[in-house]
Order: C-alpha cells, then structure tokens, then sequence
C-alpha cells in the first residue's frame, strides 16, 4: 500500500460480506479486493461506512473487518480508509486507535446521530475527541445528513478545523446541496483538503465545481465505466460524460440501498443482484457479478 499517495478518483464503499447464519464473512475479502482491482479498476476502498452497514456491527465485527481488508489490500490497493464512527465517543476512539494500529490510510467519522450535535463547536468536539486517538493518521469528516439528521453546514464546520484537528485531511460529503460542497472547496484552504462526492447518481456535476473524487457503493460494480466518466471529464468531453452519468438514472440505487441497508445478510447480492429470491444463494457464493444491467 502507498498511503501517502493523494487520495483522489474512485473509492469503493464496499459491502460486509456476510454468511447466510448472520456472521461476518472475512474469507472472501481477498476474492472481493481482486475484484475491485481487476474487474473494477478501483484501488481505494472505505470500510464499514454506511453500505458496509458499520454501524450495525460490533465493535469487534469491525475490527475484524478492518483488519482483513488492511491485510488483503496490502501491496494490493492504494488507500484503505476504516469509518470509525458510533454513537459512543469511547467505541469511536478505541476504533480510531485500532485502526492507526494497523495502518490504515485514513480514518472517516459521521457525527454521532441519536444525541445530536446541535451545532458546529458540539460537533467539531466530537470529530476532535476521535481524532486525536490517532494523531498521525489522515482524518476525513463523513458529511451524511439523510442518514445522520444532522444538517450542520461543511462550510461552517471547517473554519479553523486545522487547528482544532491537525490531521484533518478532507470531507465525504454524502449530500446533494452542491452550494455547500461548492463554499467548501472554494476556503482558501482548498488545495490542501480533499473533497470526495458520497451522492453517485450525481457525481459529475460534483466534478464539475471541483470534487477530487468519489466515495460510493455503486463503484463496487460500476467503477470501470464511472472511472471512464472521470477521462471523459478530464479531457473535456463534457457529451460523453453526461452518457456515463446517465446510466446512473436508470436503476433504483434507492431501493437497492434500501435493501442494503436492512437485510443484513444480503447485502452483497442486493447490490449485484436486482433478484431478492437469490440473495442467500449469492451470499453464500459471494458471486461478484454485476447484474447484466450493467454489463
Ligand atoms: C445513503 C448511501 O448509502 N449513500 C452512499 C454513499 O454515501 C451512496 O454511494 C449511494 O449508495 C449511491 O449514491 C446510490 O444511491
Ligand atoms: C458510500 C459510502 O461512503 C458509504 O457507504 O459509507
């Protein structure tokens, strides 16, 4: 792995993979990581986020978890960044801690969702708190609102957040209000934070007001055609990337979502196949095939 390497183009929020009894299933996430690099051409990944369903899981599920994808991305991806959020400050840290233990590239945290920051020094405290636990690893705020209710604006939250967090690296944002994403990237800090778009359907207009990159479930199986969507925009081809763009309209990656989100111990098939009735069997098989929709 090359840590140090910037972090930019396509990141895979992967999956947990699961066995159909409800446990994690960490003996395919060597075939997973092949996958990505091979089939997907994707070679960063964000562990245990929210299609991960990290906040479902123990404490020990995800260090389990985090330690066989650091271990399997080893000389294999080029950033492996753990989320390490929860509702308990302490959980939070003792991930936090963990995961510099074993080397990840950067740690993500999502404000804490039931007792709520109400505004930006509450929340900053808790993202300092964690932080600091792993004080050389790169720090990222994971901006979900839908998920987290807490509205909080980007913007608002990263005056002076340097000097409260000195690792503080840059923003998942997971939401659709490109004004804030905009006002964040145009800081004057700028060039040193990274910007990483959570919403796929609409990343290229994330790109187009400055967006590094992507964070996001659906480059599991849409990574090569959406990193064809990043040339096109590079070059500029302004037509050919809105073609790339476009397919994202035309699946239910809401109700997918969904399916990710409550059916534990599909998750993996929901996201590869739109056929519910199979979900056990492809778990059980952990068949990485993206459904012919996409082929
Ligand atoms: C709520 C949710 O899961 N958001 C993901 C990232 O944050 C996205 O990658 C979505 O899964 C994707 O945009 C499909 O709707
Ligand atoms: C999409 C994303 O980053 C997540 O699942 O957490």
């Amino acid at each position: 792995m090359t840590p140090r390497k910037k972090l930019e183009g396509l990141v895979a929020a992967t999956v947990t993979p699961m066995t159909p009894d409800g446990r994690i299933n960490l003996s395919v996430i060597h075939q997973y990581v092949d996958y990505l690099v091979s089939e997907q051409n994707v070679k960063n990944i964000f562990v245990n986020g929210t299609t991960g369903e990290g906040l479902s899981l123990s404490i020990q599920e995800r260090k389990q978890l985090a330690e066989e994808w650091m271990c399997q991305g080893k000389d294999k991806l080029d950033h492996v960044i753990i989320h390490v959020g929860a509702l308990s400050l302490l959980e939070s840290q003792e991930l936090a801690r963990h995961a510099a233990a074993i080397g990840a590239s950067g740690i993500a945290v999502i404000a804490p969702s039931f007792f709520k920051p109400t505004n930006k020094d509450e929340l900053l405290g808790f993202l300092q708190k964690v932080a600091s636990e792993a004080p050389t690893v790169p720090f990222y705020y994971y901006h979900i609102p839908a998920m987290t209710g807490v509205k909080i604006r980007v913007e608002e939250l990263l005056d002076g957040i340097r000097e409260q967090i000195p690792t503080f690296q840059g923003v998942k944002f997971s939401d659709t209000d490109l004004l804030d994403l905009a006002q964040c990237i145009n800081k004057k800090e700028r060039e040193q934070f990274v910007f990483l778009y959570g919403v796929d359907e609409q990343l290229l207009s994330a790109l187009a007001i400055g967006a590094n990159g992507a964070v996001g479930s659906t480059y599991n199986y849409l990574g090569r055609k959406t990193n064809l969507m990043l040339q096109a925009f590079a070059k500029p081809d302004l037509a050919l990337a809105r073609k790339y763009q476009v397919q994202y309209f035309c699946y239910p990656h809401r109700e997918q979502t969904f399916f990710l989100l409550y059916l534990p111990w599909g998750v993996l098939c929901v996201v590869l196949s739109p056929v519910p009735s199979d979900i056990p069997v492809k778990v059980n098989c952990f068949q990485l095939q993206p459904p012919a929709f996409y082929s």
